[in-house]
């Protein structure tokens, strides 16, 4: 259920400590019982050296995500530096020919799409508001930490990861005066060409603008830590449920528990599944805890979309789904974004222009993205506030590498975030 006001609705609790503050929290999000309990700590972030009676803040709270360009004309900029991204695409050593070449060629077809959801992705606007939203929140159920300070920092568009970190320095943070950061990945499932990608940008700047040094050192530069996966957290699972659900409103009674339920995903190059990237497995996990939560009312697939390019993807592709379904006469189908948190071209333009608009049925729908919604801003908050309480400077899983890595800038930023001493797999 939605909380208006956190504050109201904890009242009922004793609010006098900390632990009390964070069961009160994720009450409101979902039911205390489900929520599963994180694992061992990583690394313990030590505190800011500040006055022990007062907070220990401020807090910078950083959203990364992949951005995308505002207007057209920021289409190939966003294009050059995505497709520049070793991480993401790996083309050797012909990146650095290749990857403008590609970009340069791809411009005008993306712009049109671009142009056709309205001129640019929404990305940057609800990434600031969530953000916003979301440290007004914290700033109630985690007085200690306050105030939270909101900042986004995209992989490929504006505000890139190095202004977000210039800008932190500016507001105060690191440069000798220590303080904390907090890179929330806003991919809820973690890959390495996504989340990994920020991170190691994050790194990357981290290490330009502020030396060398581990992520504890004690010369006043920045200690980060690390939100970096989130696929089952309840309140997520209790938006996308209820956005679902209002879509199946929409069918008449008699036809509502056939609607097909078509969950939809960003796919991944098999290449990147083959090396052992976790997102494949934690999209999955999202799909099954929120079918748990619609208590299997309707039948469901997962499906992958936005492939590029000619090697071999992940699938089966949702494009190809919706149109087997549809040819075998099962013409209603809910299209469900599970894997992006705010609208992008790939449901504005992909979904809504093309699957949608191709398939020609009035039945073929798609549930809302989450954008602006409050269950969803509430679990950000929830999410934060435990992490926050918690002193772990990342999850377990973050200090395995994948079994085919090879990767020098998944080692050093990985050394950095995750701490020298708790890496698993590191050779
Ligand atoms: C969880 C989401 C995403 C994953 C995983 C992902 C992997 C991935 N993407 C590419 C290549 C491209 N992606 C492009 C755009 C794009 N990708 C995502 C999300 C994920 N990508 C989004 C939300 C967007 C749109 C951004 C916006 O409009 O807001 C593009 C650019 C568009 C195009 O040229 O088609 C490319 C290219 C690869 C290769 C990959 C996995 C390795
Ligand atoms: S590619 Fe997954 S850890 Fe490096
Ligand atoms: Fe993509």
């Amino acid at each position: 259920m939605a909380l208006r006001n956190p504050i109201s609705h904890v009242c009922k609790h004793a609010l006098s400590s900390s632990s009390s503050r964070a069961s009160a929290v994720s009450h409101f999000v979902c039911s205390r019982q489900s929520m599963p309990r994180r694992r061992a700590m990583a690394t313990v972030v030590p505190p800011v050296t500040q006055d022990a009676t007062s907070s220990k803040g401020p807090t910078a709270m950083v959203f990364m995500n992949m951005g995308g360009p505002s207007t057209t004309d920021e289409v190939g900029d966003f294009l050059s530096r995505l497709f520049a991204d070793a991480d993401l695409i790996p083309l050797g050593r012909l990146q650095s020919y290749l990857g403008p070449l590609i970009s340069r060629r791809r411009t005008p077809k993306i712009q049109k799409q671009y142009a056709a959801i309205g001129g640019g992705s929404p990305i940057r606007k609800w990434s600031e508001y969530q953000s916003s939203e979301m440290c007004k929140i914290l700033d109630q159920i985690s007085p200690e930490t306050a105030p939270h300070k909101p900042y986004v920092a995209f992989r490929y568009a504006n505000p890139l990861t190095e202004d977000m970190y210039a800008q932190l320095l500016k507001d105060g943070f690191g440069g000798g005066k220590g303080g904390r950061a907090v890179a929330f990945t806003q991919y809820p499932q973690y890959s390495c060409s996504t989340t990994g990608s920020s991170l190691n940008e994050l790194w990357k700047w981290r290490t330009r603008l502020e030396g060398k040094g581990s992520n504890t050192d004690p010369s006043g530069s920045i200690t980060w830590s690390v939100i970096d996966r989130w696929p089952v957290h309840p309140g997520l699972v209790e938006a996308f449920a209820q956005n679902i659900e209002a879509q199946l409103a929409t069918y008449t009674p008699e036809t509502r528990k056939d609607v097909v339920l078509l969950f939809s995903a960003h796919s991944l190059p098999m290449s990147v599944v083959n090396r052992g990237d976790t997102y494949p497995a934690e999209v999955a996990a999202t799909v099954y805890n929120v079918m748990q939560r619609l208590k299997f009312s309707n039948p469901y697939r997962l499906c992958w979309q936005s492939q590029v390019g000619p090697s071999a993807w992940l699938g089966a592709q949702t494009s190809d789904t919706v149109q087997e379904y549809v040819k075998k006469g099962q013409t209603d189908l809910v299209l469900i974004p599970i894997a992006f948190t705010s609208d992008h071209i790939e449901t504005l333009y992909e979904l809504d222009q093309e699957v949608i608009h191709e398939a020609g049925h009035p039945g073929v729908k798609r549930a809302e993205s989450l954008n602006g919604n409050r269950v969803f801003i509430e679990a950000l908050a929830d999410i934060a506030f435990k992490h926050l309480q918690s002193g772990e400077s990342c999850s377990r899983q973050m200090g395995l590498r994948c079994q085919g890595c090879k990767s020098e800038r998944c080692l050093e930023s990985k050394r950095f975030f995750v701490g020298q001493e708790n890496l698993l797999a590191v050779r």
